[in-house]
């Protein structure tokens, strides 16, 4: 169904928010999942998101078996069984929903010597190839290895339809899926395997220590350098998620943008450094206030009348996160002063300065930078309109543009953002945001939609 968010814009926040686990982790963990041929996976902190039931959909596509677990913990819990697993060919349709489902390749191809993987979807925000994870993969299959593009698919065998044989590979750039899948593979290769120029995000180190709990032996994720010793075998346990740095990320922009003071948790501190940095520099207090816990102000009374610009370029890790950066062009639009955004990690990012000039924004955009003019001071920046999110991220930067605009936004294509933010609406408006969410009725009218997902006509 069709649905759209209607955002009263100017409301303050206040209150403190939870904040679930990484979904870009936990994506990556359920593919890591299928390298456990024996036992079961107790995840924690999975969030629930379209994008995490997509990817429980691909791996029971495969044979394994995944059920909520009941067993407490913090946040949402999966139970992962892969130990029945006897497919090599993942669910097409799903596969083309999601970027991560094209993680399943490497445990595939290393513990069945082969796997047919549709090519995957995720946001449109590049051309987005897998050059890098076919030759690492075909770095680990050295003698024989075998891997074609075909009908859509990618079929990759390793050496005589057997396992991988450990090997070094450099990536030309430090992609996040092409480390997480090299890592994956080579757990389970024969020998060592040396990963160089490999991303060093976060989402990668828990990866490792989710593959070094279920027996794999990873050593240097978060540097540029991964040495991995393979084992014949991993076996399923116990886990708990990272916190999402992005979903935070986009909350202390949520305060910042509303001029408000809001605490969040958990968080892990050192993954928002580049951001709380950009925060600072406009004018915003970030505090630290327990181990596990930010304060982010921004409230006039506090931090002055106006935020100043700041600039941005997004890189890997610990550069700043490209996941981040379409947030911060809409806090950007309600700065004073004049600011640049230049995208270095994906060629096709900035969907959303369109939209944004819908509600008032002035941003001219040359390539892949943004050259936003601020707001004038005393003068309320943004104004209500009707747009569109085109991706995941884009579409969170438009609502949290709505919520700093007079008047209302109407924010349509809702479901890129229901990807990857777990009750989006439903956290904002506990903090005193102002959001409604509608659905098109059969008749195509709009009606209200409850948080437990039933129409109210
Ligand atoms: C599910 C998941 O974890 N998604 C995240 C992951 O995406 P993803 O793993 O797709 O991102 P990558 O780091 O691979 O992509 C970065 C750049 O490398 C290029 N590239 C990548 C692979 C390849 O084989 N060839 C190639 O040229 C891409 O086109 C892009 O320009 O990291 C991105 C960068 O932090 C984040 O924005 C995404 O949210
Ligand atoms: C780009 C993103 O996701 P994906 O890689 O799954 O498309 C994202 O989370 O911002």
């Amino acid at each position: 169904m069709d649905q759209r968010l209607l955002i009263s814009g100017s409301r303050q926040l206040t209150g403190h928010v939870f904040i679930s686990g990484s979904k870009n982790s936990a994506l990556a963990i359920l593919a890591g999942t299928l390298c456990c041929s024996s036992g079961s996976v107790a995840l924690r902190g999975v969030p629930d998101l379209l994008d995490t039931r997509t990817m429980a959909d691909v791996l029971r596509s495969l044979g394994a078996r995944v059920e909520k677990d009941g067993g407490g913990g913090e946040g949402n819990a999966l139970l992962v069984d892969a130990s029945n697993v006897g497919s090599v060919e993942p669910c097409a349709e799903r596969m083309g929903r999601i970027r991560a489902g094209f993680f399943v390749l490497g445990p595939l191809v290393a513990r069945f010597g082969k796997a047919e993987v549709a090519l995957p979807g995720g946001c449109r925000i590049g051309a987005r190839p897998v050059d890098l994870y076919i030759k690492g993969l075909e770095a680990l299959a050295n003698w024989n290895a075998h891997s074609k593009l075909w009908d859509g698919k990618f079929c990759v065998h390793a050496a005589n339809g057997k396992g991988l044989i450990g090997g070094s590979f450099h990536l030309s750039y430090p992609s996040v899926g092409a480390t997480e899948t090299f890592m994956m593979a080579a757990s389970m290769a024969e020998g060592v395997s040396v990963l160089t120029n490999a991303a060093m995000e976060p989402e990668v180190v828990d990866l490792a220590h989710f593959l070094n709990a279920c027996g794999a032996c990873i050593e240097g994720a978060g540097t540029n350098t991964i040495v991995i010793t393979g084992r014949k075998k991993l076996y399923g346990a116990e886990f708990t998620v990272i916190p999402d740095r992005i979903e935070a990320g986009t909350f202390m922009v949520a305060a910042a943008i509303t001029r408000s003071c809001i605490a969040l948790s958990p968080v892990i501190p050192l993954h928002l450094a580049r951001l709380s940095e950009k925060l600072t520099e406009a004018g915003c207090q970030v505090l630290q206030i327990a181990s596990r816990t930010l304060e982010v102000s921004s409230v006039p009374e506090v931090v002055g009348d106006e935020l100043q610009a700041f600039n941005i370029k997004t890189l890997p890790y610990p550069g700043f996160p490209t996941d981040l950066q379409a947030q911060c062009m809409a806090l950007l639009t309600t700065c004073v002063g004049s600011s640049y955004i230049e995208e270095s990690v994906f060629e096709n990012r900035m969907h959303h300065v369109e939209e944004l000039k819908k509600l008032g924004a002035q941003i001219n955009l040359e390539g892949n930078s943004a050259f936003i003019h601020g707001k004038k001071p005393g003068s309320i920046a943004l104004h209500g309109g009707r747009v569109r999110a085109a991706d995941l991220r884009g579409g969170a930067a438009l609502v949290l543009a709505g919520m700093a605009a007079s008047g209302v936004t109407q924010v349509e294509g809702v479901a890129h953002v229901d990807r990857g933010y777990e009750r989006f609406e439903e956290k904002l408006v506990s903090l005193g945001a102002d959001i409604r969410r509608e659905g098109k009725t059969a008749s195509g009218r709009w009606a209200h939609i409850r948080p437990d997902g039933h129409l109210v006509h």
